[in-house]
């Protein structure tokens, strides 16, 4: 990354990680990241959203200075990676792709050769640290088991003690909960929602966008290496207008009227219909449908209905998910398999 203006040096110390133009092409020549701006606030649950092989990974090994980029960079709590990496990766927990864990080793003792290996953690206050770190995932009655006998949610909270067996000021998590029961998925997004609390910029890959929902203050969407939106995940939601959804027992009449008023994708199920409203930003159409005029008010339509003898029982939009988000800006459905 080129030396930081002084405008930037002034915005840095708020982001724990900034990426400019960050790309990554592999020997193959496949390019797996795409001239990356991303700004991942101090404080935030940063949600990394995209579908398998969308590049979150090989972004997150750059940042931790795991892989060299092709291009651009990026800086971690406002050091240039991986030229700080000595600096400040002491001050960052990761979780890459599972824990690598000794299965003949207790919980703790895992912990303790992890500890063991980190030129930077005082052995003094091991033992201490270790209990600390048992107890902040929820272990300690366990924490004698061999880490065989654990379950995959639980070696996951072990991964995450490991972390956390140093004060960290950013966690960097790669799909952590990719595997788990929803018990284990419960407790590893209580368990980060707890982390944030403490004020840790916690970073976590994804590709459940319910997830990154339920757990995340902010979102960066991802597809095919490149970013397409980020932002609060309230703002983005709200970027999206949800489906319109009408409850009434006259269904036909009620399809006929919100076609004429350019309602499409309609979807009837018994008394409810659900159906795509036209887009405010696409101004009116040139000749409106009759009875409409300019971009579609939700008070007019509704009008519109009961004019025509339509009962409504309800009416409204849903609420939109940041998947209605992700479709509504690639016009792509999230399809995880990929
Ligand atoms: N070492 C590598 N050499 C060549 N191509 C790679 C390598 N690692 C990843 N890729 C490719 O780069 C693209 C991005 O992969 P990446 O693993 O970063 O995506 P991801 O979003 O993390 O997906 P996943 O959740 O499946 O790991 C994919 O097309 C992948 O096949």
């Amino acid at each position: 990354m080129d030396q930081p203006s002084a405008q930037d040096t002034a915005a840095s110390p708020a982001a724990a990680i900034e990426t400019r133009g960050l790309t990554k092409r592999y020997r193959g020549g496949q390019l797996a990241v795409s001239s990356l701006d991303l700004r991942v606030p101090r404080g935030s649950v940063f949600g990394f959203l995209g579908p398998n092989g969308s590049g979150k990974t090989t972004t997150i090994r750059m940042l931790m200075g795991l892989i060299e980029a092709s291009s651009g960079g990026a800086r971690v709590l406002g050091e240039p990676m991986p030229r700080a990496a000595r600096t400040v990766l002491p001050k960052v927990g990761a979780l890459i792709e599972g824990p690598a864990l000794y299965g003949f080793l207790s919980g703790r003792d895992n912990l303790a050769r992890f500890d063991a290996a980190d030129p930077t953690a005082d052995p003094r206050s091991r033992a201490r640290r270790i209990d600390a770190a048992l107890d902040r995932v929820g272990l300690t009655a366990a924490a004698g088991k061999k880490a065989r006998a654990y379950s995959l949610g639980m070696k996951q909270r072990l991964g995450l003690a490991s972390a956390l067996l140093q004060p960290r000021e950013l966690l960097i998590l790669d799909e952590p909960t990719n595997g788990l029961d929803p018990q284990g998925m419960r407790e590893i997004r209580t368990l980060v929602r707890e982390l944030a609390e403490d004020g840790t910029t916690v970073f976590l890959s994804s590709h459940l966008l319910d997830e990154i929902e339920q757990v995340c203050t902010h979102a960066a969407v991802m597809a095919q290496g490149r970013l397409i939106t980020q932002g609060t995940v309230a703002e983005l939601v709200a970027a999206s207008r949800g489906r319109l959804a009408v409850t009434t027992p006259d269904p036909a009449e009620a399809v006929r009227i919100l076609k004429e008023h350019g309602v499409t994708d309609l979807v009837v199920q018994d008394e409810r219909i659900t159906g795509e409203l036209p887009s405010v930003e696409a101004g009116p159409p040139e000749e409106p449908p009759q009875g409409a005029e300019g971009p579609l008010d939700l008070a007019e339509l509704n009008a519109a209905l009961v004019h025509g003898g339509v009962r409504v029982r309800s009416f409204g939009t849903e609420r939109a998910s940041l998947e209605d988000v992700f479709v509504s800006l690639t016009g792509e459905g999230f399809d995880v398999a990929g």
